[in-house]
């Protein structure tokens, strides 16, 4: 076992695993803390992503939760960390992508580690410590909207020292642009100064590779699943420890079905819209939680005719402007009601014989996988970037699960996403 990741939600985990898988990393994706680690290491893996659901996450939670895997990831015998959290940085002032990152180093007994968000494939790019998504900031992007982490800031370093008691610096473009040995020239430098979080530049897999082999000699890095390009190479250039070849034969799976969107993000909305004027489409509304109704049933009643037909599609998601009017109308705790209720429809829908799910949205993937009792997933062929399907382990029989996350994927990728299943 090489490399232990901890991501801190679910469409992040495979969003991770699918760019390792990708390189060539053989990587295994686990459901929270597992038990024991036996089968894993004994799956030949190089690579472990454990998915945790600690991004809204009371900070001390979340803290103790990525505490746990990182010990558990020392006892399988991980040598490398990673530490995995969004490409738009989705966080609240108080974190938790800077408790967790400090806590981390604390074990590790490190003093310096990087702050990568950049994921050029999807579009977020770093310039002068600036998160832009496309060519927006950040705070000018829809994740300015977002139901439980809006982003009120671009800089990642002002977003970092709002998070942590530790000094953070930039390791800006012009010195990434000059390679490896400088930026870990920079990066000694930032160190002796006292600098413990280094936020880095970078606009496309040049920069991440320059990086990554940087952070060649880091136990811990912190970045979305852009750094994965750089790591890999530096990990494939290390002796391998396992026999080539690919120790995860797709599962063919048939069954219904289904699409479920917990996310209000603006390409699930499109994706959404793109997809009711072709499948069945059912919403599944807030205020009729609120009002007590048995929505579960209801959804499932539904359902259950037109199983048979084709795909169909189950949704919360709604413009930005619906979502301001549930938050301001609705009890605090309806982000997680709503999610819970998607879950459930999701068990309904997989005993119902649905074996092919579609799951959008990073939180209400991590309700869809506990209440499906998923312990493991296997990571599949990339449906488009960042977006795998997964074959699920621990449920009664494997189902084929993909985990989109909110902002992920064209307008088409409800229609296209079946397409690419073996
Ligand atoms: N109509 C709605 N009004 C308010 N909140 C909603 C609505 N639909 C979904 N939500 C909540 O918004 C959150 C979206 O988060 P998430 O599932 O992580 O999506 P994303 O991946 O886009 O961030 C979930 O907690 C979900 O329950
Ligand atoms: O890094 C990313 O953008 C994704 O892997 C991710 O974490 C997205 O989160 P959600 O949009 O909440 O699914």
């Amino acid at each position: 076992m090489l490399l232990g990741c901890i991501a801190d939600d679910f469409t992040g985990g495979t969003d991770l695993a699918s760019a390792l898988v990708a390189r060539g990393i053989r990587t295994v994706q686990v459901i929270g803390v597992p038990e024991a680690g036996e089968e894993v290491v004994r799956s030949g893996a190089e690579a472990v992503v454990v998915a945790l659901k600690t991004r809204t996450a009371p900070v001390a939670d979340a803290v103790e939760q990525s505490l746990t895997a990182l010990r558990w990831l020392r006892e399988i015998g991980c040598e490398r960390y990673y530490f995995k959290y969004c490409s738009t940085f989705d966080s609240t002032p108080a974190g938790n992508i800077g408790p967790v990152a400090e806590a981390l180093l604390d074990a590790l007994g490190m003093d310096f580690t990087v702050v990568c968000p950049a994921l050029p494939a999807n579009g977020r790019t770093v310039r002068d410590g600036r998160l832009f998504v496309g060519d927006v900031p950040l705070d000018e992007s829809p994740m300015r909207q977002h139901p439980l982490t809006p982003m009120d800031d671009a800089n990642v370093v002002r977003l970092m020292r709002r998070q942590t008691h530790s000094r953070v610096g930039l390791v800006g473009h012009g010195t990434v642009g000059r390679g490896p040995e400088r930026i870990r020239a920079e990066f000694d430098a930032l160190r002796r100064a006292g600098i413990r979080f280094a936020v880095v530049d970078a606009t496309d897999d040049d920069d991440l590779l320059a990086i990554g082999r940087a952070c060649a000699d880091l136990p811990l890095v912190t970045a979305s699943a852009g750094l994965a390009v750089g790591l890999a190479e530096t990990f494939r250039a290390q002796p391998r420890r396992l026999t080539d070849g690919d120790p995860h034969a797709p599962v063919p799976t048939g069954g219904g079905r289904a699409v479920i969107a917990g996310s209000c993000s603006a390409a699930t909305n499109a994706q959404v819209e793109a997809v009711r004027a072709v499948y069945p489409s059912y919403l599944v509304d807030p205020f009729a939680i609120v009002r007590g109704e048995d929505v579960v049933t209801a959804a499932l009643r539904w359902a259950r005719p037109l199983l048979g037909q084709g795909p169909v599609l189950l949704h919360a998601t709604q413009p930005a402007r619906n979502v301001a009017a549930a938050k301001s109308r609705l009890p605090g705790d309806i982000a997680s009601r709503i999610e819970n209720t998607l879950a459930s429809i999701a068990r309904g829908l997989v005993d119902m014989g649905v074996g092919r799910l579609i799951v959008a949205g990073g939180e209400t993937s991590g309700a869809v996988v506990a209440a499906l009792g998923v312990t493991g997933l296997v990571i599949g062929p990339e449906i488009s970037p960042g977006v795998p399907w997964t074959w699920t382990l621990g449920t009664p029989r494997p189902l084929a699960l993909a985990l989109k996350s909110g902002n992920f994927g064209s307008r088409d990728f409800f229609l296209d996403a079946w397409e690419r299943l073996p």
